[in-house]
């Protein structure tokens, strides 16, 4: 090459097709930007430094490496096709690149993608005839490390293709849960269906169970243990599987059940588990056994498991309530790790870098977790928690102290605001306890069970699915209705108002049969039939629904059910063109508005009363073994506070 230091002003050099075997004399081109070499015979990249140079062209050379490009900072494309390259580690610095096409050279391994990896601004690359191409799932696995590329191979880098890299190299939980629960539905099908008999969530009460979750040695299992011991009426340890072995002092069947990987694997394919999750290269499952041998005996299960266990619970038919365990101290956290002495500094980490996690999670779905225990003073957590289940249960008296009956006013003892973490979502109404206060409010005891435990899921997905309203549109709505029954009816207001005051009656069961919620052939106007109006045209008052927890929850007495306006009961004739067998309780025939009924309360009472013990409902006098009373209340006036709990 000849020295071209005389033409300082050149912008673009073309010198394709000669036989240059080295790049020399463009030092003191200090203006150009574009510089094509192509089939020459260089074999060393060099000659370039500190060129203001935005595109270079060097394809069809002899070039093994990519070299010397350091210096130039302004290159935005760069063509080093059909050359030798075996690396893409060179480019790392250029951080203006956008374009980089490396067709045919012999780049083989799909990590070379990480030199660029920090290159925001490179949004094309072409590898196009490298033995890379070979490799599994190259396409996804060069996506998924370069997220910012819109081409790859000289083709669009479409969302999916980015979807699904996300999804196979790191899934967010919600897809890990997804396949999991996938997993085990699918496997429990391909087994004789059998009905649960203890845990089947009838259509007002889902099986009672608490999870602790949060990151791992945060007390979660201690915890619970202590539970169970403390309020052994109630709660009983879920024991889950686990492929990872006995730590000193663990007994199987008590703490876990250890298994080997080839026997969990087993269990999985014999629909044995309701969720499963890969915890530090072990297996964790909890299987229905072992919740449902809790629930023969009566009892509620309390349960302890990482986030992702969560996400895959709350896609079953299960309506556990889920308290968060969490440290607020990283140090005295890793602390505890670390003195416990049988964890690697790879567990370590990741155990404290889910703390993150955890909280990501809590701030962006709120509600997700039913209350967030700071965990760094296990003796604090766990009067916090005690003072929690008590509350649920309704074992907590004015002066915070346990009695063994239900308190008529079970209001928060205050416990819980005392920490800035714990934050009492309860009070909140989250999607879960739409769909409990729905389930009871539209419980009927002569569902059949199957139904019930469709309906309940159901319930779950529609109140999901609902987008909140405030008062102001259920107002507006209530007032919409109000209307459109009267047209209907072709009555004055005053009357209509007369015909269905709330305080004569509670609601008829027919009213609370499973077509009136799913909103199926109702003359209700619009999709608003949502669950609050629901709950409200009842005339229920029913807290939320897991059962030992929810008789006392203050779920209900915080939602705007209580505050919200009042929707009248449903006007029976109004459906007079409809299937009237569809919503009528057979065991009330010929029921008018007007007519006497039995209080629903009555039904609904799992604890109480005459219940009649139906095959596959858990709503067994013993089951759950919440204080009798809490939901015997008599027919409430109709007021807006109809729609809190009934306290005995
Ligand atoms: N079925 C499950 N699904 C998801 N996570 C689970 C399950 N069972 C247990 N885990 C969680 O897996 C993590 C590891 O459990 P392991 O018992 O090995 O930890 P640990 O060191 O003893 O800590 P911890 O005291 O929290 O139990 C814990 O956070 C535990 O809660």
């Amino acid at each position: 090459m000849k020295d071209l230091s005389a033409y300082s002003f050149l912008k673009k050099i073309n010198l394709d097709y000669n036989h240059f075997q080295k790049i020399h004399g463009l030092d003191k081109c200090a203006s150009l930007t574009h510089l094509s070499l192509a089939h020459n015979q260089i074999s060393c990249i060099g000659g370039l430094d500190n060129l203001p140079l935005k595109e270079l062209c060097l394809r069809g050379n002899l070039i093994q490496a990519i070299e010397n490009l350091q210096t130039l900072w302004a290159l935005q494309v760069l063509d080093l096709a059909c050359n030798r390259i075996q690396s893409l580690s060179g480019l790392q610095n250029l951080h203006l690149l956008g374009s980089v096409n490396l067709e045919n050279n012999r780049i083989s391994e799909i990590k070379e993608a990480t030199h660029v990896h920090d290159l925001r601004l490179l949004r094309t690359l072409n590898l196009k005839r490298n033995p890379v191409q070979d490799q599994p799932d190259y396409r996804l696995a060069v996506i998924f490390l370069l997220q910012p590329l819109t081409g790859l191979d000289e083709q669009k880098v479409t969302a999916e293709e980015k979807v699904s890299s996300v999804n196979k190299y790191d899934p967010p939980p919600e897809v890990v849960a997804a396949r999991d629960h996938m997993t085990h539905v699918v496997y429990q099908l391909m087994q004789p269906q059998v009905i649960l008999d203890s845990t089947l969530p009838s259509l007002d009460t889902p099986y009672p169970m608490l999870i602790l979750t949060g990151p791992q040695a945060g007390g979660k299992r201690e915890l619970a243990h202590k539970l169970c011991h403390e309020f052994s009426d109630f709660f009983a340890y879920g024991a889950c599987h686990t492929t990872r072995g006995p730590y000193f002092g663990e007994e199987d069947g008590s703490d876990y059940h250890f298994v080997t990987e080839e026997e969990f694997r087993h269990m999985i394919h014999m629909g044995k588990f309701i969720q499963t999750m890969q915890y530090c290269g072990h297996w964790y499952g909890l299987s229905v056994e072992a919740i449902e041998s809790v629930a023969r005996e009566g009892l509620a299960c309390i349960v302890h498991m990482e986030l992702e266990g969560v996400f895959s619970l709350k896609n079953s038919y299960f309506e556990p309530r889920y308290i968060l365990m969490i440290p607020t101290s990283t140090e005295a956290y890793t602390r505890c790790l670390r003195a416990r002495g049988f964890y690697t500094r790879a567990q370590i980490e990741h155990a404290v870098a889910r703390i993150d996690t955890y909280s990501t999670v809590n701030r962006d779905k709120p509600g997700f977790f039913d209350n967030v225990i700071a965990c760094d003073d296990r003796k604090e957590a766990y009067q916090t928690l005690k003072q929690l289940v008590q509350e649920y249960l309704g074992l907590t008296d004015r002066e915070g102290g346990l009695s063994t009956t239900p308190t008529p006013d079970n209001t928060s003892t205050g416990a819980m605001t005392a920490d800035s973490l714990v934050t009492d979502r309860l009070k909140e109404p989250s999607p879960y306890s739409r769909a409990e206060l729905s389930a009871k409010s539209l419980a009927s005891p002569d569902a059949e069970p199957p139904l019930s435990h469709s309906m309940n899921y159901r319930n779950k997905l529609q109140a999901e699915l609902t987008p909140q309203k405030t008062s102001a549109e259920h107002a507006s709505i209530s007032r919409r209705r109000q209307l459109v029954r009267e047209a209907l009816m072709g009555k004055s207001p005053a009357a209509y108002s007369q015909l269905f005051k709330r305080c004569a009656h509670t609601a008829p069961s027919s009213l609370v049969s499973p077509g009136r919620h799913t909103g199926g052939n109702l003359p209700n106007p619009g999709d608003d039939s949502s669950v609050e109006e629901s709950h409200t045209s009842s005339g229920l008052s029913m807290g939320s629904s897991a059962g030992a927890f929810s008789a006392a929850s203050p779920a209900a007495r915080g939602s705007d059910l209580g505050s919200g306006p009042a929707v009248e009961p449903l006007d029976i004739s109004a459906l007079a063109n409809h299937d009237l067998d569809e919503v009528r309780d057979p065991s009330e025939p010929g029921l008018t508005p007007d007519a006497p009924r039995v209080g629903v309360s009555d039904h609904l009472s799992p604890a109480v009363g005459p219940y009649p013990t139906r095959p596959g409902s858990n709503a067994k006098p013993i089951l759950p073994p919440i204080p009798s009373g809490r939901k015997t209340a008599e027919p409430a006036p109709a007021t807006a506070s109809q729609s809190q709990p009934a306290d005995g």
